[in-house]
């Protein structure tokens, strides 16, 4: 079968959007590799589905599939392409979304310059929902990685996060530490692994080597990640700008019991169409 796509990013994070509403098509985990790969494909970090809504109070359904195949559970930047995608293939004129994602209905608002906020939902700290082997939930944890002791904050946003504090995100060897966090005993689930530098309690430098992919030049979960912990360990203030390697994200959050706000840009590469 002959699918169109549009390739797009956020920041940097780049994917491929398919429309599942106007084309029928099932798709498997070799497509989405194929798809991903960068030599044999069209080259992703994610492979984002447009479907219909599952249920009457939501616009779409959200399916996000990573580079190695696997279906995942929520994707920040993808989350505000999508809603750009949605909009100029006139899916909707709405200005505000709501699309459901393997880990909940999030809300999409489209602002000016292409930049769109999404409500990411509250964190989830309580270990076994992560998903992280820890008795208890602490402000932090110590794990062994790549023969280092680390301090972590271990959050979800829908997908599982370890954030590490360092003083100097460039001094990175994340393509050895990257992995060995990445499937870490402890996250039945493997995880995201963030490393972030403050800069100031309003800005943080961000890299993210993320599950089923590797390092990103963005992670929108991560990002959100990464803010909520600095601001529980009081190092942040809210309202905080991420410098990531792709560009930059603004997060916000007024504390538990509340979603994550995270703003950012969103951009068309080019429309294209695969055989799968
Ligand atoms: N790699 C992530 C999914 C994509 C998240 C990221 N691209 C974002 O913008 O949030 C995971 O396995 O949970």
């Amino acid at each position: 079968m002959i699918l169109k796509f549009t390739k797009m990013h956020g920041a940097g994070n780049d994917f491929v959007v398919i429309d599942l509403i106007s084309q029928r098509c099932k798709l498997r985990s070799r497509d989405f590799r194929k798809i991903a790969d960068r030599r044999f494909g069209v080259g992703c970090d994610q492979i984002l589905l447009v479907e219909p809504p599952g249920s009457p109070n939501v616009d779409f359904r959200y399916r996000i599939f990573n580079a190695d195949g696997g279906e995942v559970e929520q994707c920040g930047n993808g989350a505000r392409c999508f809603a750009r995608f949605v909009r100029d293939k006139k899916l909707t004129a709405k200005k505000v979304i709501s699309v459901e994602t393997a880990s909940g209905v999030i809300t999409l608002r489209v602002r000016d310059q292409h930049q769109v906020e999404v409500d990411m939902g509250a964190p989830e700290w309580i270990p076994a929902r992560i998903p992280f082997n820890a008795p208890a939930e602490q402000d932090s944890y110590q794990i062994e990685a790549a023969g280092q002791s680390l301090e972590i904050g271990a959050v979800s946003m829908g997908n599982p996060h370890a954030v590490t504090r360092v003083d100097d995100v460039d001094a990175l060897d994340l393509d050895s530490l990257g992995p060995q966090v990445e499937n870490h005993g402890d996250f039945p689930e493997r995880v995201n692994a963030g490393f972030m530098q403050v800069i100031s309690e309003r800005e943080i430098r961000l890299r993210v080597f993320e599950r089923g992919v590797g390092e990103t030049l963005a992670c929108g979960t991560g990002a959100c990640a990464a803010v909520v912990y600095g601001l529980k360990r009081g190092w942040l203030r809210d309202s905080v700008t991420v410098q990531l390697p792709g560009g930059k994200l603004s997060i916000s959050w007024p504390g538990d019991g509340h979603g994550v706000i995270m703003t950012g840009p969103t951009a068309v590469v080019f429309e294209g169409t695969i055989k799968v």
